[in-house]
């Protein structure tokens, strides 16, 4: 017999905080047996407007409850990366989800998710050795393997990914379909700034000068765009000129690839992504490119 849930665990007029997952799943079961659709939107917090989408996105379907993790996740973070200083802003994060009508925030502490002597992990293939994966080792086998601990957590029928990481979102596209999980994975459009930066949590970390340059990442995807007509080669130089104009960005890889990461197309859809360090911020965005169309 499932135990009826109490306003701790549910309600519909606020949102609810959740740290343990054997609770969270028993509130989201329960919802479920009641007949709730759930949608969950996985975040590392210091939630922003791109979050926000997402979340509204997570709402389109009636009758859902939005679940919004909040863990930022030591596994998916390299010796030398920013785990310690990543930020941190639960309590703006909890009353974003509350204006936007999320039902419960599941925010676990690393010990309730990684139990003492775990080792099993999921192997992402080879694309997670390329682009992202060859500058961050053992990055997306942690992405992968968190994402299916939520997924398995949470139970979701839609769960909600920003295409501001591509990678990851077509990483966890395949894990879905090879590892057969019940959840339809939903990608949402990047949201920027008006003079096109992507919005990313890291943005906080950009001087005022800093800040300016990091707007080279965007402008250099749509200047190789604007030539998509003439094919790859044009593309790569168009975008290449953009970022090597500012001195301040330095370039970890910038490719043309296709729409799911396999080798670029000679004509049709391709999808050309960026990812460069502007002073000690790392930032990543990408952008859909039409290729050798023929119109230049
Ligand atoms: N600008 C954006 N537009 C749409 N989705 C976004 C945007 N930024 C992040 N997301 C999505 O939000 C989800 C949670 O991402 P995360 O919490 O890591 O935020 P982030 O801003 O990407 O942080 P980071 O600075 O670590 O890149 C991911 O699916 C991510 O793709
Ligand atoms: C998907 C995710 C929440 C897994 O930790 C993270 O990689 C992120 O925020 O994009
Ligand atoms: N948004 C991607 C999470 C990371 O950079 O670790």
């Amino acid at each position: 017999m499932t135990k009826p849930l109490t306003k701790d665990d549910y309600s519909p007029h606020d949102v609810t905080v959740h740290r343990d997952p054997d609770r969270l799943r028993r509130v989201v079961r329960a919802l479920r047996g009641a007949g709730r659709n759930i949608a969950l939107v996985p975040t590392m917090g210091a939630l922003h407007a791109g979050h926000r989408k997402l979340i509204r996105e997570a709402k389109v379907m009636q009758n859902t409850v939005v679940v919004v993790s909040i863990f930022v996740n030591p596994t998916q973070f390299g010796p030398n990366e920013d785990l310690d200083r990543y930020p941190r802003t639960f309590e703006s994060d909890v009353d974003m989800c509350r204006e936007e009508g999320v039902g419960l925030v599941f925010a676990p502490n690393a010990e309730d998710m990684y139990l003492p002597g775990s080792t099993v992990t999921v192997s992402p293939g080879p694309l997670g050795d390329e682009l992202e994966g060859a500058v961050r080792p053992g990055h997306f086998a942690g992405v992968l393997t968190v994402v299916a601990k939520l997924f398995n957590i949470v139970e979701p029928t839609y769960a909600v990914f920003g295409e501001k990481d591509y990678q990851q979102l077509t990483l966890i596209h395949r894990m879905a379909r090879d590892l057969n999980f019940p959840v339809a994975v939903v990608g949402v459009p990047t949201v920027r700034e008006a003079d096109g930066l992507a919005l990313s949590s890291r943005n906080r970390y950009l001087s005022e000068e800093e800040r300016l340059a990091a707007t080279t990442l965007s402008a250099a995807l749509t200047a190789g765009a604007h030539v998509s007509g003439q094919g790859a080669e044009a593309v790569l130089k168009a975008a290449s000129d953009v970022l090597a104009a500012e001195p301040r960005v330095s370039v970890d890889y910038l490719e043309l690839r296709a729409p799911d990461l396999g080798p670029a197309p000679e004509n049709g859809d391709g999808r050309l992504l960026v990812a460069a360090r502007v002073g000690t911020t790392r930032l990543i965005d990408n952008a859909p490119v039409l290729l050798g169309t023929g119109d230049e």
